[in-house]
């Protein structure tokens, strides 16, 4: 079996290069920079610092997956990435502007799928192009038809074909967050932000959904940032890993994965994959540790074992 990576402290808000981490870039010349970014929640004695001091640069076409013990600001970097929210301190850039300075077209899933429940997932799907520029002025110059074609076809490419005139309601679990994934995609973002999308579902469909995932990020390359607790999927899907210590949050470690795509599900059991989840798991058990807070998911024994 592979040994494990050697623990890495981090000093600073810069994560100490790991044996596989990823070219240092200038923040502010990445595709997502954060360059020193803190945020905290509240003032005064109900303050919450989330996120302590955080720099960090996703290159175009990353495939980037944060992990880290629960409550560490996993889903606060996520906010901050799509203006929901402004940093206390520090600079963010997206396409190498400052963020929100030139719109990029985003999509975003997350744990629960928000389907409207009064429209079919054709329609569900379509929303998007209704309303995001530049397919809004398309929709409306009558060019539905051809929007419908391109749904279907996505529908068709997660499994969804002949469920477009369904309901939400008509769905199992798996179905409805195949069909939140296609309209997170749909109208080709620039980034995709996705939030545990998989974290309700069971180990089966879970792990088809990652191979939906996969197929779809080979075939757009769309830079993503997938906030997880599952290590075996974060090893699976993403190029990069980046573990976050608890609150408040910073990197402590970025690798890259060294495993090439497609990615099968019979590699995720092989010894140097595992050896990685194994890794991952000590760095957040060891995170959590120094707070005694926060929730690591347990990681899936092999079939048998
Ligand atoms: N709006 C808010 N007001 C005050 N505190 C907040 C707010 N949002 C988040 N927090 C706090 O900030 C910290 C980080 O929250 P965040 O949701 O980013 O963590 P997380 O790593 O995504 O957690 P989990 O893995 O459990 O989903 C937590 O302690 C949380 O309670």
């Amino acid at each position: 079996m592979t040994k494990p990576a050697p623990r890495l402290q981090a000093v600073a808000d810069t994560p100490l290069a790991a044996p596989d981490a990823p070219a240092a870039i200038s923040p502010a010349r990445a595709f997502i920079g954060f360059d020193h970014v803190t945020v905290t929640y509240g003032r005064g004695e109900s303050a919450t610092t989330a996120l302590a001091p955080t720099t960090l640069a996703i290159e175009k076409g990353d495939f980037v997956a944060l992990v880290g013990p629960s409550g560490c600001g996993k889903s606060t970097l996520l906010k901050l990435v799509a203006e929901l929210l402004k940093p206390t301190s520090g600079n963010i850039f997206v396409a190498g502007r400052e963020v929100g300075a030139e719109p990029i077209r985003i999509g975003m899933a997350y744990q629960n799928a928000t389907l409207l429940p009064w429209l079919n997932i054709r329609d569900n799907v379509m929303l998007p192009l209704k309303i995001v520029p530049p397919f809004r002025a398309r929709y409306r110059s009558a060019r539905k038809g051809e929007f419908r074609d391109r749904v279907d076809a996505l529908l068709e490419q997660v499994g969804l074909a002949g469920f477009a005139e369904k309901y939400p309601w008509q769905l199992s679990g798996g179905m409805m967050q195949r069909a939140n994934l296609s309209r997170a995609l749909i109208h080709e973002p620039n980034l995709l932000l996705l939030d545990e999308p998989f974290g309700a579902l069971d180990q089966f469909t879970r792990e088809e959904l990652w191979g939906v995932m996969q197929d779809l990020w080979m075939a757009t390359k769309t830079t993503v940032l997938l906030v997880t607790h599952d290590l075996r999927e974060s090893a699976f899907l993403a190029n990069r890993i980046c573990v976050m210590s608890a609150r408040p949050g910073r990197i402590i470690e970025d690798r890259k994965v060294p495993f090439a795509h497609p990615r099968s599900i019979d590699q995720t059991y092989d010894a140097d994959f595992v050896g990685l989840t194994q890794h991952l798991r000590s760095l957040i058990m060891e995170a959590r540790a120094e707070t005694g807070s926060g929730i690591v998911a347990p990681q899936h024994a092999p079939e048998g074992a």
